[in-house]
């Protein structure tokens, strides 16, 4: 495994506890336990069907679970609404870009930032009125790598930049805890490497959790693996643990190792 070491104290900022999720008489997800860790990025792999996305949409409360409870940072968000677990700091960034094609990279991140300032009605006048916001835009554009194309629209971005700017603006919410579907999805082999490089950086400070396909950057970046099959955990530890455990590699590694 690579340098995925950093220096801050790995305190539990997430957690599931017999996680569980029926859909008419299907168990989707079951007696599932997760500990998501500030500082650590930690990846929920599986073969498909496995309950994985079904676990993202219940940390995020898209989905409510049938059985288990869910903390975070100390607090029962099991019956909470989505969009106050969001404004809690858990903050989930989807697999479809979400970025306004027409504004540049700068426009785009003043546009996320204006959202938890609640500054609507000054934006929609008029773009100047961000300019309050640009100090912060411009530290978040660094702190992802973006600054050569600041001033590029969203539309003429490689692929890759494009979702480093999604991820930038969902960290202009200043998530404690970051969920990432498939960041890689789609990626050619730089793009990847790109992307990989901006996630260890912001997980420097943040807690990342991502279901990704990609093994090989589960193996680069991550430092704890979940892995899902039939919606219950089969094995976990660090990508070396999981990837040597023969039930793994029967279940889902079998083809891709
Ligand atoms: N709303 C729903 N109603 C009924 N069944 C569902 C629903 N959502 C998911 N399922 C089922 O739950 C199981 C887990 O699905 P889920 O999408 O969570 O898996 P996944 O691991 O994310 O798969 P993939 O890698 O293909 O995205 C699947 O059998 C799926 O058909």
């Amino acid at each position: 495994m690579s340098d995925v070491h950093n220096d801050e104290e790995p305190r539990v900022v997430l957690s599931a506890r017999g996680l569980g999720k029926d859909f008419m008489g299907f168990t989707a997800v079951n007696n599932v336990n997760l500990d998501v860790h500030h500082a650590r990025i930690h990846a929920l792999i599986g073969p498909n069907g496995a309950g994985k996305t079904t676990v993202f949409n219940l940390l995020t409360k898209f989905l409510q679970p049938t059985r288990g409870q869910i903390t975070l940072l100390g607090t029962d968000i099991t019956k909470m609404k989505p969009d106050a677990v969001a404004r809690m700091g858990l903050v989930r960034s989807f697999q479809i870009s979400a970025v306004f094609p027409h504004l540049t990279v700068l426009e785009n991140v003043r546009v996320a930032l204006q959202r938890p300032a609640e500054l609507h009605v000054q934006f929609w006048r008029s773009l100047g009125a961000l300019d309050v916001l640009n100090g912060r835009a411009e530290v978040l554009i660094d702190e992802l790598g973006l600054t050569p194309w600041r001033d590029v629209r969203a539309a003429d971005l490689s692929y890759g930049r494009k979702r480093v700017l999604e991820i930038a603006t969902t960290l202009a919410l200043d998530p404690q805890v970051l969920l990432l579907d498939e960041p890689m999805a789609g990626m050619g082999h730089e793009d990847v490497h790109t992307v990989a490089e901006i996630i260890r950086e912001v997980a420097r400070h943040r807690a990342v959790l991502m279901v990704e396909h990609n093994l090989s950057v589960v193996a680069d970046i991550c430092h704890h693996v979940t892995v899902l099959q039939r919606g219950e955990i089969l094995a976990e530890g660090d990508y070396a643990t999981v990837a040597a455990d023969p039930r793994v590699r029967t279940a889902y590694m079998g083809t891709e190792a």
